[in-house]
């Protein structure tokens, strides 16, 4: 059975991701982008599934610790056991071209007896590989093939096979130490070459550390704050530009349920504000990669927009259910592509309108295609945007008039606007002006319950959402405007679960499914902001705090929190949960600089 979520932790190459547990083993590994197939799915059915595991053969009185190494994605995670101490060190090294994971074992006290596992499964867990021994550079290596893909093991000392396994059982004393690697290539191609494993090791190292030295210090916990910077730029694809939501697919918001999503897609609006975040943190090259993967991925008829794409901008991700895996915990179906694909979510645009008014604000010049794009999905949308919509939630029932998706539209024609007013871009300003006020009056009075003194969630209802706690984030209502007070009042009613906010009540049925879901993490962080702004800040901080402890020993959130049972849920890590860590604590520090 796979660990706990937050037993897990991700190494990356800007490419894709792994999972290693803190039992050492690597149970979830698409190779080689992160929409792969994985070729090590334990993680959602079990070790027969594909994993590689290195650790000691013992379990009974070990511990184990982990942390990354300074500030990179280099991950070591040390045993202790009753016969002496093991260091494991995990990394992908970046930016060359390869996709290598590559492990280092070392005994630094007494002995230790190693256990080797390399089992692949490629097409995520169900295809077992056809397995040779090889030479490459006169050493010996293991190949395992199998359709279009071809995964090779270098080391010191193979494992042998067992039954469709790959196994070695190993001492190591104080200062012996041995590197294991595992290498995908196309299955047409030769091996490459062995790495010289120091050298990017190091330089792995050293660039993730000196990206992470340009990041803000003056904030609170700055230490999560640049651990969720630097997970956010694992999850953005080096070669494309492209942000996915999570490496991963269908770790469940409900344990046993049917809530179990892929996430390892672009959606415009998780990366919109995964780059709202990353400017306010002082990195403006990321926009501009973003940028341009926008430009290609919805390149085109304004009206053939979509919420994601794949991270090169292809535009087919058909969602499908993969019967051969037990799903985590048993929550099944295990999903793979995302229906939400084909909905229809106006809050979209305006996500977008703001990141690039952010980008705009750090210096980022407009292109010629980049306003023109723009311009025209403003245009689309102010043909379309009083219809129902599936809302940021992307609920699967019935579309309504989400009240957070026309505030969002009012945010598309107000950033529009200013494009034109503080930035001396051409549109048609008027009729945007009209619009804006359109949607403004119509928020006001449909989306508002004056009775209770609260926004509600879409037009026809009196219940609640998290979502809109950004009425004040994004500048409808000012934070300490009487209708964002109250409806924070009542979110705080209706919503919060044990210290942490729900995004909605799932008993009113208007998602569309099954079971219920915990926390979501990313709604306690937009709480933190909203009570900023509103000069509750003392509930501020508390809030964050909470927040903050929530996440795990190397500093990852997933999606949401389980707090009845003190454990993490849904996809993980998970960039949202990320992103709003970092905006929490940079609205944090702007109330701090307001009040001095
Ligand atoms: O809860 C139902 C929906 O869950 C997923 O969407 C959630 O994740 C997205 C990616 O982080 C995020 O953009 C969205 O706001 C979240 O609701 C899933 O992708 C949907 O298919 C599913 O209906």
């Amino acid at each position: 059975m796979a660990l706990r979520i937050e037993d897990y932790a991700i190494v990356g190459d800007r490419g894709t991701a792994a999972l290693i547990g803190r039992d050492g083993s690597i149970d979830w590994l698409c190779l080689p982008r992160f929409d792969s197939p994985a070729c090590f799915a334990a993680l959602l059915g079990d070790p027969d599934n594909g994993r590689w595991l290195l650790a000691p053969a013992e379990t009974d009185g070990v511990t184990a610790t982990r942390t990354y190494v300074g500030d990179s994605a280099v991950l070591e995670t040390t045993f202790t056991t009753p016969t002496g101490v093991l260091v494991l060190r995990d990394v992908m090294p970046l930016s060359d071209e390869r996709a290598d994971l590559v492990r280092t074992v070392r005994c630094t006290e007494g002995t230790v007896a190693v256990r080797h596992e390399w089992v692949v499964r490629f097409d995520y867990g169900r295809v077992r590989p056809w397995v040779t021994r090889q030479q490459v550079a006169g050493q010996e290596v293991i190949v395992a093939t199998a359709g279009p893909d071809k995964l090779m093991l270098r080391g010191p000392r193979l494992p042998h096979a067992d039954d469709g396994h790959h196994v070695d059982d190993f001492d190591l004393a104080a200062g012996d130490e041995m590197t294991f690697s595992t290498t995908w290539v196309r299955s047409w191609r030769d091996l490459p070459e062995p790495l010289p494993f120091d050298d990017r090791i190091e330089a792995t190292r050293a660039e993730h550390e000196r990206w992470a030295g340009h990041c803000r210090e003056d904030v609170p916990r700055a230490d999560l704050v640049r651990r969720s910077l630097l997970t956010l730029r694992l999850l953005t694809h080096e070669e494309t530009g492209g942000i996915v939501a999570a490496p991963t697919t269908s770790l469940p918001e409900c344990f046993g349920g049917e809530r179990n999503w892929d996430y390892r897609y672009c959606w415009l609006r998780d990366a919109a504000l995964t780059l709202e975040s990353l400017l306010a943190a002082g990195y403006t090259e990321e926009a501009r990669d973003w940028r341009r993967w926008l430009l290609r991925a919805v390149a085109g008829d304004p009206e053939d927009l979509q919420i994601m794409y794949t991270v090169d901008g292809g535009r087919q991700l058909p969602e499908r259910e993969l019967e051969h895996l037990a799903g985590y915990e048993g929550s099944r179906p295990v999903r793979i592509g995302n229906a939400a694909v084909g909905q229809r979510q106006t809050d979209v645009l305006g996500e977008v309108m703001i990141a690039l008014e952010d980008a705009r604000a750090a210096g980022l010049e407009e292109t010629t295609q980049s306003w023109a794009l723009q311009r025209s999905l403003v245009e689309e949308l102010a043909g379309h945007w009083d219809e129902p919509d599936n809302g940021l939630w992307e609920i699967r029932g019935d579309p309504q008039h989400f009240t957070h998706s026309r505030v969002m539209v009012w945010v598309a024609f107000d950033r529009a606007i200013r494009a034109v007013e503080e930035h001396g871009l051409d549109g048609p300003v008027e009729r945007w002006r009209d619009l804006r006020e359109q949607v403004r009056a119509e928020v006001l009075e449909k989306g508002y319950d004056a009775e209770r003194g609260t926004f509600t969630q879409h037009y026809d209802t009196r219940e609640l959402d998290a979502s809109l706690l950004n009425i004040p984030l994004v500048g409808f209502l000012p934070g300490d405007d009487e209708r964002v007070l109250g409806t924070i009042r009542a979110i705080e009613e209706d919503l919060m679960r044990d210290g942490f906010l729900r995004r909605y009540r799932t008993q009113s049925g208007v998602d569309g499914l099954d079971g219920d879901e915990h926390p979501f993490l990313a709604c306690s962080f937009w709480l933190v902001s909203a009570y900023a702004r509103a000069g509750r800040l003392d509930d501020a901080h508390d809030l964050f705090e909470r927040l903050c402890d929530l996440a795990n020993d190397v500093g990852l959130l997933s999606e949401e929190y389980d707090v009845g049972n003190d454990r993490m849920a849904g996809n993980f890590p998970q960039a949202f949960s990320h992103l709003t860590l970092v905006q929490a604590a940079l609205s944090l520090a702007r109330a701090a600089l307001d009040r001095a």
